[in-house]
């Protein structure tokens, strides 16, 4: 299979996508293979670092208010379509993959404006603004949630696979990894980490629970965020670290040390959702407030309602309870293991595979 994939801007429509072409590779389905994103967002460093071919385009996100800005995204967008044409023709592709992020718009676009086979990959519960105008396009639409395909109209064009990265992690043991971090692999550990980019009120929070969490008998591993980082080290200087807290920017293979986590306490955006279900990893969900349509919180409660996660809203999160939040779930094992138990129970262990079904399916009906 040649393939061309595009997404972009945070890890959570990147790693899907990298999680797609190594079950690709896994299998020896991938003859070539060729990502598209920006220069701006997270996945050229993603990618590059796995060794797959990568090739930028210039193009923005359409803000909701309109002003000169819009005027520049329009022109940007149009180039994009041009340039991506440009490239799909000269790649040859038998199917193009969008997993959303607006990168992904031109490239999708561009291809079936040359009749080239499309699918997207929805991570969410709420659909994104590029795969909703995408939809209307595309041959095949790849879910992960099922509250989502209400927001599509063409019904037949559906199918749910779970997120790829499910797969990825599905099969991870406990490999004791912690001491990369200097801490000891045999006690119970908490990550707390704002997704791929971090985020500042949690990041501020956990900044004030650092004295208390110095004092635990479990551990913390406090992931800032690249962007962050800096400024965290500057916040903590005065603050007398216990040997049982470790602080780093970013961790490149996160799912490796998912399984050697206790409890993960963080945003939840749907692809660590997707990675924590495989898992079934206890968890306490923070949603962003920021995103579209609030689909982090709409992710979060489908978790929440199956007893498989606790939710903290960010209105209420405080340092004392996030501290009372992960001290009760680490002092009670009953609990820790309905959470894992429940959590498995939704996690999609053959994700990669499934949406690998729909690109041999609908590559032959197209041929
Ligand atoms: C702020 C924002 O718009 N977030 C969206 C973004 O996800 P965002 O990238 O913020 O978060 P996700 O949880 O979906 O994905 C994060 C990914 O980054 C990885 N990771 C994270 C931190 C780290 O140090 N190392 C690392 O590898 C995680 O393992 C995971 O694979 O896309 C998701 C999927 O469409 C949405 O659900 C989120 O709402």
């Amino acid at each position: 299979m040649k393939i061309i994939v595009s997404g972009g801007g945070t890890g959570g429509h990147i790693y899907p996508a990298l999680a797609l072409i190594k079950r690709l590779q896994q299998r020896e389905l991938l003859d070539d293979v060729l990502y598209v994103g920006t220069k701006s967002g997270l996945e050229e460093r993603i990618i590059e670092r796995e060794h797959i071919a990568f090739q930028a385009i210039k193009i923005q996100g359409f803000k909701r208010k309109l002003s000169w800005n819009t005027v520049q995204t329009l022109y940007l967008f149009i180039n994009s379509i041009k340039k991506s044409k440009q490239i799909i023709r000269d790649f040859q592709p038998d199917v193009v993959v969008g997993t959303g992020g607006y990168v992904s718009s031109s490239v999708v676009f561009a291809a079936h404006l040359l009749k080239v086979p499309t699918v997207i990959h929805e991570q969410n519960s709420v659909a994104g603004l590029t795969n909703k105008f995408l939809g209307h396009f595309v041959d095949k639409i790849a879910y992960a949630f099922t509250d989502v395909k209400d927001q599509f109209s063409e019904k037949k064009k559906l199918v749910f696979t779970g997120n790829p990265r499910a797969q990825e992690v599905a099969d991870l043991k406990p490999n004791l990894r912690l001491a990369d971090f200097g801490l000891q692999p045999q006690v119970p550990t908490v990550m707390i980490f704002g997704g791929s980019r971090g985020a500042a009120p949690i990041n501020k929070t956990t900044i004030a629970s650092l004295t208390e969490f110095s004092r635990r008998s479990y551990q913390v591993l406090f992931v800032t965020g690249r962007v962050h980082y800096e400024n965290v080290q500057k916040q903590i200087k005065t603050i007398q670290l216990g040997n049982n807290v470790k602080i780093v920017p970013y961790i490149d293979d996160m799912p490796t040390i998912l399984p050697d986590m206790a409890l993960v306490v963080g945003r939840s955006g749907a692809t660590s959702i997707a990675e924590l279900t495989a898992l079934g990893v206890p968890s306490v969900f923070i949603p962003s407030p920021y995103v579209t349509h609030d689909h982090q919180t709409k992710n979060a409660q489908s978790l929440v309602k199956n007893q498989a996660a606790l939710m903290i809203p960010e209105e209420k999160l405080t340092s004392a309870k996030l501290l009372q939040t992960v001290d009760q779930i680490l002092s009670d094992s009953k609990l820790q293991t309905k959470l894992a138990t429940n959590s498995r129970k939704l996690g999609v262990p053959d994700a990669s595979d499934r949406l690998i079904t729909v690109l041999e399916n609908l590559i032959k009906t197209m041929k």
